[in-house]
């Protein structure tokens, strides 16, 4: 017999996502029922608390505590449990934070349409139904497996949230792909005493950074005792017993690298497959992301996409602005839209990080404009003793100015604390503030901001 539970909401949330968290919070505090459903009983608040941005810190953070007396494998599953009591506290407060409140519901099972307004959970017995007038999917991205022979068959092969949730450290680790994530665990692992190679397709890493930026971040990666490969054309993953051999082409040369692990770091793509959106008539880009218009409806205007799904930036303070955008059509003007992101920045967190915003040089030369480009290393800095007192003098600050109106155009930061230094770049670039006025401004010390009072005064063309 079937016993299929239906239940209407105002709202229904796709996802436990940043966005589709941020925005069931909101629209439950102004008075509407929100039910949201989430797959995975891991995954309460998405990818970021579980298994991005803040386990993955967590492990840079201890990664650079580890001395050179202590046990690597001790150290690292040490490590992983300090992870782990930080996820599930933070997967728990997700949970409580909305299914405590009146008007919310979670409720926890893998989602698909029935219809453009009905999203089912389960199928047959005890199949839970909810329609709502109004829909948000927010489900996230997944990793893109390269189609190299060999590869998705590999014993070897393992994802990121392995990688994070096994208390081996691994002795000799190959990233494929020299990205966000792969440079990050690359990094990572081995500060934790793995042995690492990445293999980047790329003629070098960080392509759109300019080439001074990318060869400072793989001189730096590189005297860690990571090796880059870059212009690697990945042909096969062979196995046999304990180690995968990577096969490769560099400059028209075979080469092989052998493996205990083996990380795919290829880019990741929106998570749609199971969904069923068809049932729904909502549209995908021949890519696979949901369609989504400057507020971010989708072929059906009562459905929204937020965060990775939709085909944007995969950035998780990118999923929390799609959040403004669809809780400002819901409750308020309905003007907010993603054209009006202006310098957004990034940081790759590798040690130390590489923090940007805006035009590269090159970029700003593209287009033909008058720049000034100021550049310093980090151990040149006068103005900043802070790296001295943290012995972490590496790396390099550069900025690109218009020359005609002393506008910053954009910032290649990489230095401790730069990911936060880049957030005031970011803002003095949004309200027009100029580099001379960020030059002459007072700042803590010792600080790491404090760095503006000198580099912007040390160009270089
Ligand atoms: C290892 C790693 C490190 C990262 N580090 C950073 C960083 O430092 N800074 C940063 O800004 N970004 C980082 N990112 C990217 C960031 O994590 C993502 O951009 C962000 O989490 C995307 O959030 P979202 O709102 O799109 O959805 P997600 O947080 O991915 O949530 C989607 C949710 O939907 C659920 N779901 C999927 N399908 C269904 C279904 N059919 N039914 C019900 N539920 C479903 C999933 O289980 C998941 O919980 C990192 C990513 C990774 C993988
Ligand atoms: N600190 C952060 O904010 C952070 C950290 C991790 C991930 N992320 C997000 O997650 C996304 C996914 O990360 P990612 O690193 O997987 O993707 P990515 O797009 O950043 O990098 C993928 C890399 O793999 C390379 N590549 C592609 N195919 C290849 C092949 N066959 N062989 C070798 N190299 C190949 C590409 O040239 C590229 O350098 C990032 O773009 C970012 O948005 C953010």
């Amino acid at each position: 017999m079937e016993t299929t539970t239906a239940i209407t909401a105002d709202v229904l949330v796709v996802g436990f996502g940043k966005g589709g968290k941020t925005a069931a919070h909101v629209l439950t505090d102004a008075g509407r029922r929100v039910v949201l459903i989430e797959q995975s009983e891991n995954m309460y608040g998405g990818t970021c608390p579980n298994v991005g941005c803040v386990p993955t810190k967590m492990l840079v953070h201890y990664a650079n505590t580890r001395r050179p007396e202590d046990d690597a494998q001790k150290f690292f599953a040490n490590s992983t449990a300090g992870v782990r009591a930080l996820t599930s506290a933070f997967r728990a407060g997700n949970f409580e934070a909305l299914n405590s409140k009146d008007t919310a519901t979670v409720i926890t099972g893998a989602a698909h349409f029935v219809d453009a307004h009905t999203v089912a959970v389960g199928e047959g017995d005890h199949r839970i139904t909810v329609t709502a007038p109004t829909i948000l999917i927010n489900t996230g991205s997944e990793p893109v497996m390269a189609p190299i022979p060999g590869l998705a068959a590999s014993p070897h092969l393992v994802s990121s949230t392995e990688l994070i949730r096994t208390d081996n450290l691994p002795e000799r680790l190959v990233v494929l792909g020299g990205g966000y994530l792969g440079l990050e665990f690359a990094s990572i692992y081995q500060r934790f005493g793995t042995h690492v190679t990445v293999l980047e397709a790329s003629g070098r890493l960080l392509p759109r950074e300019d080439e001074d930026i990318a060869e400072a971040v793989t001189e730096i990666l590189t005297g860690d005792g990571v090796h880059v490969i870059t212009g690697a054309d990945i042909t096969e993953v062979r196995d046999s017993g304990a180690v995968s051999t990577i096969v490769y082409e560099k400059a028209g040369r075979k080469h092989t690298v052998e493996a205990g692990a083996l990380l795919p770091a290829t880019g990741r793509r929106a998570v749609t497959a199971a969904l069923r959106l068809d049932a729904a008539g909502v549209q995908t880009t021949p890519k696979g992301a949901i369609t989504v218009d400057e507020h971010l409806r989708t072929s059906q205007p009562h459905i929204y996409a937020l965060g990775d799904v939709n085909g944007g930036e995969q950035f998780t303070y990118i999923s929390l602005d799609d959040a403004r955008i669809v809780l400002d059509q819901l409750l308020g003007e309905g003007k907010r839209s993603t054209a009006d992101r202006r310098a957004v920045p990034h940081t790759l967190f590798i040690t130390p990080p590489l923090a940007t915003v805006g035009l590269t040089e090159s970029q700003a030369r593209a287009q033909g404009l008058n720049i000034r480009v100021s550049r310093e290393k980090v151990a040149d800095i006068v103005a900043m003793p802070r790296a001295y007192t943290v012995e972490e003098t590496r790396g390099v600050m550069k900025f690109v100015v218009d020359a005609d109106t002393d506008l910053i155009l954009g910032a290649a930061l990489l230095a401790i604390d730069a990911q936060e230094v880049i957030n005031t770049v970011a803002l003095a670039m949004r309200h027009n503030i100029t580099a001379s006025e960020l030059r002459d401004s007072i700042y803590t010390h010792p600080s790491s901001t404090e760095a503006f009072n000198e580099v912007f005064d040390k160009v270089i063309s």
